[in-house]
């Protein structure tokens, strides 16, 4: 996965949710922090879809304890053929020993999402933009979710993930939250480059995402056709 053309990921504890996400993800998150023994369920996978796979820390919003065993077993998932990309927070890539994970995964081919994210509010412009930047000095893709409490907290987001698709730069963003909801749907036409959506709605692994059939329906809907004239 290049993340040359947006990816919309099946986010899942269950990596048995494959054969259903198939119809319409382009691959799966699996989120080995709220699964009950990810590298057995790793061992196991013989899905089509590509993983993405999060081991996310307890103080970005997971529930995996923040410590050296969270970084081997995400070293170790990057191993298994079928994992294209590893997650990494921010944190974890700047303060944290993530260099080792980011190594380990680009050794073995799999590409780096670098991922903050804000459970509170939208941070103003510039520290959006900020985020997106120091993200993507790590990553391959930088991811910023944000927690939107208005509709003028989407247009920032928006505009931030305009600026810097435009300055080059490969990012992911979302609102989270109920009136963040149609950035999931729309961030696509300002140069977001995933979507996460569970494939059963009662299993979000985010506030204010869309089931997996729903976003898919509405990114299509929305993609820029060439027009005809
Ligand atoms: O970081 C993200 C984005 C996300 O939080 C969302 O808002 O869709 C969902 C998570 O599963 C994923 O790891």
């Amino acid at each position: 996965m290049d993340f040359e053309s947006f990816v919309l990921a099946a986010a899942t504890a269950d990596l048995g949710d494959e054969p259903a996400a198939r119809e319409d993800a382009d691959a799966v998150e699996f989120r080995m922090d709220l699964a009950t023994d990810p590298l057995a369920a790793l061992a196991d996978y013989d899905g089509e879809l590509p993983l993405i796979v999060t081991n996310r820390a307890d103080f970005e919003g997971g529930e995996a304890d923040d410590g050296d065993a969270r970084l081997d077993a995400l070293c170790a998932a990057a191993e298994h053929p079928a994992v294209e990309a590893v997650d990494v927070e921010l944190r974890t890539a700047s303060e944290g020993d993530g260099g080792r994970v980011i190594d380990h995964a680009r050794d073995h081919g799999a590409a780096v999402i670098v991922s903050t994210h804000d459970f509170a509010k939208t941070p103003e412009p510039p520290k959006l933009r900020q985020l997106l930047d120091r993200a993507c000095e790590y990553g391959d893709v930088g991811k910023l979710a944000v927690t939107a409490r208005s509709t003028d907290d989407v247009l920032e987001l928006l505009a931030a993930t305009r600026a810097s698709a435009a300055a080059g730069d490969r990012v992911a963003t979302m609102a989270m939250g109920e009136p963040g909801r149609h950035s999931r749907a729309v961030a696509p036409l300002y140069g977001s480059k995933i979507g996460y959506a569970p494939v059963d709605p009662a299993e979000a692994t985010a506030p204010g995402q869309y089931d997996l059939a729903t976003l898919r329906r509405l990114v299509a809907e929305l993609e820029s056709k060439p027009t005809e004239d």
